[in-house]
């Protein structure tokens, strides 16, 4: 398989990024990070999630964020609709994608979403008719595809059930995702090949966390079977609230640094990426979590 010449990343930092953050940031900060990094050239971004504010208080303030949001043409936002009631919440501020949310692991579902893999695919098929008739597409994250906080390893067989489900209500594209960052680039393909039994190549993601440093080595290893969508964070911000100990996702920086090196296009202004990194983490009050961005921020320093 080649690898592809254009890469499209999802930054899903002011949702997956943000969720786990303790003090809550303000919708303003919020909308501001979306539109630095859609200057920055992001194509796609994962603005917020409608789920329950008492599980996840930060991302309460999805309508103000979602309506506060100028768009940019040729511009998609996503949001995360775990049932109906997240769904028509969502409608009300026309994302153009939403994204379900389902498990490879048994017992992560019931800690993310309170139900088995089975009655999460019940709730799913009604969102997802109705967001297919209203005109919006649908994407669905498989969490723990190579590992679960609460059972280990997962093996393939269980990622192309999970996405055999997905695809059976009409779910559109998937994220393959390394939820705690323990997957290793072999691993990583074997879920990449297991949802490929579903999904065209066309219609998958990679979606890695760095909890052990492997993030970019997947990254490479997915390119490699031909994946040319990947979600990222913008300075590595981010972890699930239901899979303690792990860190963020890849930093957007890393990615984006990665790719150009390789000569493969991604349409986003490393610097202008760079500096929303920065915006971000200075109002988090930390540095960005990413090598590129540190190396980049200080050869400019000089
Ligand atoms: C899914 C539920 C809602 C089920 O939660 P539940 O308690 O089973 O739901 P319920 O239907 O019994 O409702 C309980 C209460 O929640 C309310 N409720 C019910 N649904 C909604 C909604 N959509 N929006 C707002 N409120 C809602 C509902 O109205 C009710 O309110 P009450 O009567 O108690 O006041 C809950 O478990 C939840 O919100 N979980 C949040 C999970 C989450 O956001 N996790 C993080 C994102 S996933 C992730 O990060 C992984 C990913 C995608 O990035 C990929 C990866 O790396 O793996």
């Amino acid at each position: 398989m080649t690898i592809s010449s254009l890469v499209k990343l999802i930054d899903v930092g002011p949702r997956d990024g943000l969720q786990n953050e303790k003090s809550p940031v303000p919708a303003e900060v919020k909308i501001e990070l979306v539109h630095r990094l859609q200057a920055a050239g992001l194509q796609e971004i994962e603005v917020t999630s409608y789920v329950s504010p008492k599980w996840v208080p930060q991302m309460a303030d999805n309508h103000v964020v979602m309506s506060g949001i100028q768009r940019k043409a040729g511009v998609r936002y996503s949001v995360l609709t775990p049932n109906l009631k997240g769904f028509e919440a969502a409608l009300l501020d026309q994302p153009d994608e939403i994204v379900v949310f389902g498990s490879a692991s048994e017992a992560f579902s019931q800690k993310n979403i309170n139900c088995s893999i089975a009655e999460s695919i019940e709730r799913f098929a009604p969102v997802v008719e109705a967001a297919l008739a209203a005109g919006i597409a649908v994407r669905g994250a498989m969490s723990c595809t190579v590992g679960c906080p609460y059972e280990g390893e997962i093996a393939p067989e269980r990622v192309a059930y999970l996405a055999g489900l997905l695809k059976g209500i009409g779910v559109q594209r998937v994220d393959v995702a390394d939820t705690i960052g323990v997957g290793t680039p072999r691993k990583v393909q074997r879920a990449i090949e297991a949802t490929l039994t579903h999904y065209a190549i066309d219609e998958v993601s990679g979606h890695f966390h760095d909890t052990y440093g492997q993030a970019l080595a997947n990254t490479l290893a997915a390119l490699e079977l031909g994946v040319w969508n990947f979600q990222s964070s913008v300075a590595g911000l981010g972890g699930c609230p239901y899979a303690k100990g792990a860190t963020g996702n890849v930093a957007t920086e890393d990615v984006v640094y990665l790719l150009h090196g390789m000569g493969i296009e991604t349409g986003i202004d490393l610097d202008k990426l760079i500096d929303a990194g920065v915006f971000i983490s200075d109002f988090l009050g930390r540095k960005p979590n990413s090598r590129a961005a540190t190396a980049l921020i200080n050869k400019r320093a000089g």
